[in-house]
């Protein structure tokens, strides 16, 4: 099954074409790792596919994303359970998936930089989305994050969901290659 299909897509942004003649696609089970140099317009991509910028000229379809950019995207006020479960996902489960369910009752404004970078992991990890959107996803981590996320993405693989990650760090072997600015 695809869940983001893409094609010949260009964007152009800031009066600058950031790629062009782009086919991007995402089946069931498949991973695809975005990288290139700083300003290429990795994010940019990410949030395409997340449908939040629109391509300007091609074609794009997605079913359901979840997307984890550099905006945490929870209430700072509430505490971390509240504000994830404000995404009316699996709290629990994306919580313990990344290690921090025993941070549930403790605001989301008072939790360390990795905390907070767990969070927005456990976010995505517990949204119903097949397709899960990943800008930088182990800045941040030490690793056992980092060990963390590699076995909810490839237990969101398994299951028929797709990940799209933009990283200049590596990531695992069985993923597809994508360099933009080439
Ligand atoms: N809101 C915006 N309006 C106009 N131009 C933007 C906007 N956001 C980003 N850009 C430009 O789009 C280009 C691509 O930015 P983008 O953040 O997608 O790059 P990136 O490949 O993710 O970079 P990095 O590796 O530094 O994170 C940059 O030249 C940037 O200045």
């Amino acid at each position: 099954m695809r869940l983001l299909d893409g094609t010949n897509l260009a964007l152009i942004r800031g009066g600058r074409l950031l790629f062009e003649s782009l086919d991007l696609h995402l089946d069931a089970g498949e991973a695809l790792h975005v990288t290139g140099p700083n300003g290429c317009g990795k994010s940019s991509l990410l949030r395409l596919a997340a449908g939040l910028l629109r391509p300007s000229t091609g074609r794009i379809e997605h079913g359901g994303v979840a997307l984890a950019d550099e905006h945490l995207a929870l209430d700072r006020e509430l505490p971390l359970g509240r504000a994830l479960a404000f995404w009316n996902g699996d709290t629990a489960g994306g919580m313990n998936a990344m290690g921090i369910g025993h941070l549930a009752d403790v605001p989301v404004r008072l939790l360390s930089t990795g905390q907070a970078r767990r969070a927005r992991l456990a976010r995505v990890i517990g949204s119903q989305a097949s397709l899960w959107l990943l800008d930088e996803p182990l800045n941040g981590l030490d690793s056992d994050g980092a060990d963390r996320l590699a076995t909810a993405i490839a237990a969101h693989r398994k299951a028929g969901g797709a990940v799209l990650a933009a990283s200049h760090q590596p990531l695992a072997s069985d993923w597809r290659q994508l360099e933009l600015g080439a």
